[in-house]
Order: structure tokens, then C-alpha cells, then sequence
């Protein structure tokens, strides 16, 4: 038997509840991926602070980082969100998602942006300019990928990528392996810190879940890990 979170006992697997914050982007097709994993009981669209504190763990999606920001802002989110990540919830960013989840931004809007933080990376946003908006491209992904036979198709939409890594803590999960236009192939484009999971492409827009079983795996190791913890120290 498992112990959930919540501290009910379950039959079989933990039953995790997942929420996408649904504030602008492309919150649906997360939603339905992730509806698709048998260990997922629930994924809500977030638009409140006070559905933060009914789910496990949470994914921010594409989209425009800089209007995701002033939405959080005024619906006075933003607090709520960091406070989520700090409590080490898993929380995972893509695309936009990622900017929002990092500590340091570059070529943001005049004045700044509000960014949720956690990641300690910086970012570039828009790396690839107008020149390439959006490109398709197979990359090697640490616990995604296994060999050449099984890359996985990163789908870039006015992407950004990580420009440098500020924390020893932090997972390089992928690079681009090719250089697009300007940027070198060295350049990194999935990282990890603990249960913070970033990715500057959209796995949500391919047919290929893996990355978000991989999220719901981390989720669900991190709760069991949590609960036996509590359940020694009881
Ligand atoms: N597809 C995306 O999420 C694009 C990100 C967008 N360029 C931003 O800066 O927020």
C-alpha cells in the first residue's frame, strides 16, 4: 500500500492531481496529455491561488512569457506560484513556462518581467529571432531517450534557450545537437534542479509523451519518498 500525500491510504498507485496553469498558451494540450497517464487521478486548468494548494504538481506551458506575467500579477498569482515552487513541489516549465520558471531572463521587455524563479539559469528569450521562428528537431534527452532510434521531436516556437547555468545543482537534460541559424549546437535546451523541470520546446504539441510520464514518474517518487520520510519520523 502507498501512502498519498494527503495522507489517505490508496490500493494500488498514488492517484496524483496535476494542474497546468491556464492563463494564456497552450495549457489544453497539457492537460490532455497528462489526462492520458494512468497515475494521474486529475489536471486542472490553474487560474486561481487557491486551486494551487489542491494539486501535487504543476506545469506552465507556452506561450508570451511577458503577458503570462501580467496576467499572473493581476490576478495575484505570482506570489502563490513562487511560494509552489519553494515549497519543492514538481514543477515544470516549458517554452514560456521555462522563462517564467527561471531566475534570470535576457532581451526582456523594456522595464523587466516578472519571473516566478527557481531554475537557476539564465535564459534568452527569442533566441532564434524571426529568421527561424519555429523549427523541428530530434534531440538525445537524459532519462528520456535511450539510443539514436528513439530521439525525441522537439517542436521550437519562438523558443529561448539557456544561455548559462548558475548552480551546480542543475541537470543538463539536452542540447541542440545542430547549430539553427546563429546558435551553436552546443546550446542547452532541457534542464533539471530537483523537481524543477525545464524545457524550452513543446512536448505538448507532439504525440509523444514520454517527457510528461517522465514528469508524472518524478512526481510520484517524489511523494512516496516524502510519505516514507513522514511516516519514519511519525
Ligand atoms: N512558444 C513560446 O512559449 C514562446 C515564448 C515567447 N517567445 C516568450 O518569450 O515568452
Amino acid at each position: 500500500m502507498i501512502r498519498t500525500y494527503n495522507g489517505d491510504f490508496q490500493q494500488s498507485q498514488a492517484q496524483l492531481k496535476f494542474g497546468v496553469l491556464a492563463l494564456q498558451g497552450a495549457f489544453q494540450e497539457h492537460i490532455h496529455m497528462l489526462q492520458n497517464i494512468p497515475q494521474v487521478s486529475s489536471a486542472i486548468p490553474i487560474r486561481k491561488a487557491e486551486q494551487l494548494k489542491t494539486i501535487d504538481a504543476l506545469i506552465i506551458p507556452g506561450g508570451e512569457s511577458t503577458t503570462m506575467a501580467l496576467v499572473a500579477e493581476r490576478s495575484g498569482l505570482m506570489e502563490p506560484l513562487r511560494e509552489f515552487v519553494r515549497s519543492r513541489r514538481p514543477t515544470w516549465g516549458t517554452c514560456a513556462g521555462m522563462i517564467m520558471l527561471a531566475n534570470e531572463a535576457n532581451k526582456t521587455k523594456k522595464g523587466g518581467q516578472g519571473l516566478i524563479g527557481g531554475l537557476d539559469i539564465t535564459v534568452n528569450r527569442n533566441q532564434f529571432g524571426s529568421q527561424i521562428d519555429s523549427f523541428e528537431s530530434l534531440l538525445h534527452i537524459n532519462h528520456i531517450t535511450t539510443s539514436s532510434d528513439d530521439l525525441f521531436p522537439a517542436i521550437f516556437i519562438r523558443a529561448p534557450i539557456i544561455s548559462s547555468i548558475n548552480s551546480s545543482n542543475i541537470e543538463v537534460l539536452a542540447r541542440l545537437e545542430h547549430d539553427v541559424g546563429e546558435t551553436d549546437a552546443s546550446a542547452i535546451v532541457a534542464v533539471k534542479q530537483g523537481n524543477l523541470l525545464g524545457t524550452a520546446f513543446h512536448p505538448e504539441l507532439t504525440n509523444d509523451d514520454r517527457i510528461h510520464r517522465y514528469f508524472v514518474q518524478l512526481t510520484q517518487d517524489y511523494y512516496n519518498t516524502e510519505n516514507e520520510r513522514k511516516i519514519n519520523n511519525l
